[in-house]
């Protein structure tokens, strides 16, 4: 078994692979912590012949977790920004600065559909651009979600918030603080993600497939105007594509990779970007 790890700062995600078979045997998540208990936190390593790692986490996470699997699995892999990997060059002036899971997004998207704009919605909304023939632009980085609502929380007197309560795709001004707060960071994540993937669009002069993961993915996708897909497994997708293990992969398959998305017309994306500019 292939054992892939997916470490966030708010969750570490875990999936276990058949590498043989190529197929997803099971897969989970816990918060992300210092100490692993397998077994129980992730799976028992007895069955895991290799690991694949991304984390963004604090060092001590990632040295504490890769000096537990070396004790007990053959083969460690840990996913690291480069200059350049798989036809891509990072866009970052420091490379190496470049989260690495946004890395292993904008790779996999780039192998699936040549140019992508990658969405990680996550603890951070990040967007990341690649061009068709490979060149990396560089993104964005928001609050996520949740972040953004426990920021209201730690800032002000008397905004009550709902740390559990979705935060919902209507779109309509909120009667009540805690649908007002809801209603508002929904809105300044789907704008900005919009906005954001019009003006790249419009100035590269390309209309690019985009592709939404993390565990805010679903609820963001519901505000996103243009053509996308969501992809649950992107940041595993750019990890079998580093370091491919199974004949799938060597051909370059991706687990759960989705269709690509026909981009819209960039005329279109055009046209909408200069209405809003009207208004
Ligand atoms: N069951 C859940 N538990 C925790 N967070 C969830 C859950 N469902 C959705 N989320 C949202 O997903 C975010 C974590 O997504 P994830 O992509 O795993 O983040 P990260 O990679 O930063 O750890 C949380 O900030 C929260 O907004
Ligand atoms: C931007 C991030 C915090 C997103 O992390 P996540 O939301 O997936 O936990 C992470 O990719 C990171 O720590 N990046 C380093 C800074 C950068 O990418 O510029
Ligand atoms: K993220």
């Amino acid at each position: 078994m292939i054992l892939d790890l997916d470490i966030g700062n708010t969750l570490s995600k875990w999936r276990l692979k058949d590498a043989d078979s190529s197929e997803i045997r099971s897969r989970g998540a816990v918060w992300t912590r210092e100490e692993w208990r397998p077994g129980a936190d992730i799976p028992d390593l007895d069955v895991v012949e290799a690991v694949r790692i991304s984390s963004v986490a604090r060092k001590a996470v990632l040295e504490e977790t890769v000096a537990l699997l070396h004790r007990r699995v053959g083969t460690v892999h840990v996913a690291r920004s480069t200059a350049e990997a798989l036809g891509v060059t990072n866009g970052y002036e420091e490379p190496g600065k470049l989260g690495v899971d946004r890395w292993m997004g904008a790779l996999a998207g780039y192998q699936l559909a040549g140019g992508c704009c990658a969405v990680d919605c996550g603890s951070a909304i990040t967007v990341d651009f690649v061009l068709p023939g490979g060149r990396h632009l560089g993104g964005y980085i928001l609050p996520g979600l949740r972040l953004m609502k426990e920021s209201l929380k730690l800032g002000t007197r008397n905004v009550a918030i709902d740390p559990d309560s979705e935060a919902e795709e209507l779109l309509e001004p909120g009667r009540r603080t805690v649908e007002a707060v809801n209603h508002g960071i929904y809105m300044a994540a789907v704008s900005a993600v919009n906005r954001i993937y019009s003006e790249v669009c419009d100035q590269q002069g390309v209309a690019l497939p985009m592709m939404l993961t993390g565990g805010d993915a679903r609820v963001v996708s519901r505000g996103i105007q243009v053509p996308h897909t969501v992809w649950p497994d992107m940041v595993y997708g750019g990890l079998e594509a580093c370091f491919p293990l199974t004949a799938a992969e060597r051909s370059g398959r991706m687990s759960g990779a989705p269709r690509v998305p026909a981009p819209v017309a960039l005329e279109k994306i055009r046209a909408a970007l200069a209405f809003s500019m009207l208004l």
